[in-house]
This record gives C-alpha cells, sequence and structure tokens, in this order.
C-alpha cells in the first residue's frame, strides 16, 4: 500500500439531493437524498431491482438524472470533479475488451482519466501493487480472456485500485468471487478505510465486509427506507456462518419489512 495515511475530515464527499431516475418508461429512482462523509464505509443494500446499480451509476455520471443533482467533492457531475481520486468498479461484467489484453493492461487503464493519454512513470509498479492487492499478481502478464469470472472481477477491483482513490464505489465487488478472495478483499478494503478512503459498496450480503461498514442504505422500489446504523445480525441469527441481516432498532421500519428490503429473507 502506497496511499497516505490520513484522517478523515468530515467533508460531504457524494451529495445526492431528489434523484430520479427513468429508464426507458419505468421510473426506477424516486426521489433519492444520499450524502457520503470522508472515511465513511456506506454498504447500499437492497433486493433485486430496487434500483442499487443505477443510482451509483447515476453518482458517476453515467446514468443521467431526470430530477435532481449530485455533487462529489462539492462539484456538479462534469469536468470539475476531481476524476483521477475516485474509482468505480461496475456490477460483475468480463474485464476483457475484445481486444487481447493482460490483466497489468486493464489494471494499467485504470490510470487513464480525462484527456490524459499516458499513464505516470511510475505505472508500472503502481499496477503490479494494485494487482498485488487483489492476489492477483502472478497473472499480470496473463490475457484477461483466460482468467476465470472471479479472477476478471478481481482485475476490476485492482483497476479501481490503482488509482489510489480517495472515494471508491463499488458494485457487488465480491458477487461470484470465492471465499479466501472476498477475506482478501475484505483486508484490502480495511487497509484503504484506515489510510482514509471514502468507500460506498452495493452488496447482497455484508459477509466478510461486515466489521467494516460504518452505516447501511436500504432501497426498496427506487426508494430509501433506512439509512442508517449498519444492521446488525438478530440473536436468533447470531450463529456462526449465519449472515442475514436485520436492521438496527432506531429505525421505524419493523424488522421483517427491512430484512424483506435487503434481499435477506429467511
Ligand atoms: N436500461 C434499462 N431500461 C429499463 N429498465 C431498466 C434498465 N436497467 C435497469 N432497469 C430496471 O431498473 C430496475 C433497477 O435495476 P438495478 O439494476 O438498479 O437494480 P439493483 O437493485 O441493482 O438490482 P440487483 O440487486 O439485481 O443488481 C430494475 O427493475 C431493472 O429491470
Amino acid at each position: 500500500m502506497t496511499t497516505t495515511v490520513q484522517s478523515p475530515t468530515g467533508e460531504t464527499v457524494v451529495e445526492a439531493v431528489g434523484i430520479h431516475v427513468t429508464l426507458g418508461t419505468s421510473h426506477i429512482l424516486r426521489g433519492i437524498d444520499l450524502s457520503v462523509h470522508d472515511g465513511e464505509i456506506v454498504a447500499l443494500l437492497g433486493a433485486n431491482g430496487s434500483g442499487k446499480s443505477t443510482l451509483v451509476r447515476t453518482l458517476v455520471g453515467i446514468l443521467p438524472s431526470t430530477e435532481g443533482t449530485v455533487t462529489l467533492y462539492g462539484k456538479p457531475l462534469g469536468r470539475q470533479v476531481p476524476w483521477k481520486n475516485i474509482g468505480y468498479v461496475p456490477q460483475r461484467v468480463s474485464a476483457g475488451t475484445g481486444v487481447p489484453s493482460t490483466a497489468a493492461e486493464v489494471v494499467a487503464s485504470g490510470l487513464l482519466y480525462g484527456l490524459k493519454i499516458r499513464t505516470p512513470r511510475n505505472a508500472s509498479a503502481r499496477t503490479l501493487d494494485a494487482l498485488d492487492q487483489v492476489g492477483l499478481a502472478d497473472l499480470a502478464d496473463r490475457s484477461v480472456n483466460e482468467l476465470s469470472g472471479g479472477q476478471q472481477q478481481r482485475v476490476l477491483i485492482a483497476r479501481a485500485l490503482v488509482r489510489e482513490p480517495r472515494l471508491l464505489l463499488l458494485d457487488e465487488p465480491v458477487a461470484g468471487v470465492d471465499q479466501p478472495s472476498q477475506e482478501n478483499f475484505a483486508e484490502t478494503l480495511s487497509n484503504l478505510a484506515a489510510h482514509g478512503t471514502t468507500v460506498l459498496v452495493v452488496l447482497h450480503e455484508l459477509g466478510a465486509l461486515a466489521p467494516l461498514i460504518t452505516r447501511t442504505v436500504v432501497l426498496r422500489h427506487g426508494r430509501k427506507v433506512h439509512d442508517g446504523a449498519p444492521l446488525p445480525p438478530a440473536p436468533e441469527h447470531a450463529a456462526a456462518g449465519h449472515q442475514h441481516l436485520h436492521p438496527a432498532s432506531s429505525t421505524a421500519q419493523t424488522p421483517v419489512s427491512l430484512i424483506q428490503d435487503a434481499g435477506f429473507g429467511s
């Protein structure tokens, strides 16, 4: 890890106000307000189709909102946003580009942003460091087409990490990734968090990331239905290996409805 240790400043890193998104004829997001502050590790939960990916894609400017505003580091989406400080890992897609590329080349592409067409001088070292963080340093020169789905996902995580981001947005980063690699990723995330990286992560299960989460946001049918304390395991589900989640008592939602919102129904 080469990231410098930083204390959380409490700065508002992500600010979404009144976000509505329509895709085709479907009104997907229905008035989402979300703030993420420097140093937070926020989990975004919700059942399939509740709008999690749509929200994250809107936050990074891939999807336009029909109403509402998004600012990142106080700047409206656009050129003024400090993109070089922001890493994004999309929901599982192939890391393959159609053109034969090695894992290292895909990761190094994370160092290209804006109008920059040349990677920095220390690109090779940073690329290897990022691959090492996801346990793939040995496969740096392997074509991504020859990697398994889970390994390709880890390449995409490394592509975000190589930027040494201050803000990391991850859309189900460990879906389809084996348990040891999930634990390895939790450790990487823990290191990043300790160095002050702010994280917004879409998850279906907190799993190995549970201890790191500082706040949980739950969506249901395109609306935010919980925003607060991480959802601790209920006593009856606290047995080893059981990862169903339940809401904090502070919420007005009933436990059962929130568990269903989060897609964790027993
Ligand atoms: N391009 C599109 N056109 C129309 N509807 C879409 C489009 N993309 C997504 N949707 C719909 O938007 C809704 C929200 O999708 P989204 O992918 O944001 O959900 P999600 O909470 O991330 O789900 P999952 O947990 O399954 O990944 C779904 O009903 C989906 O069918």
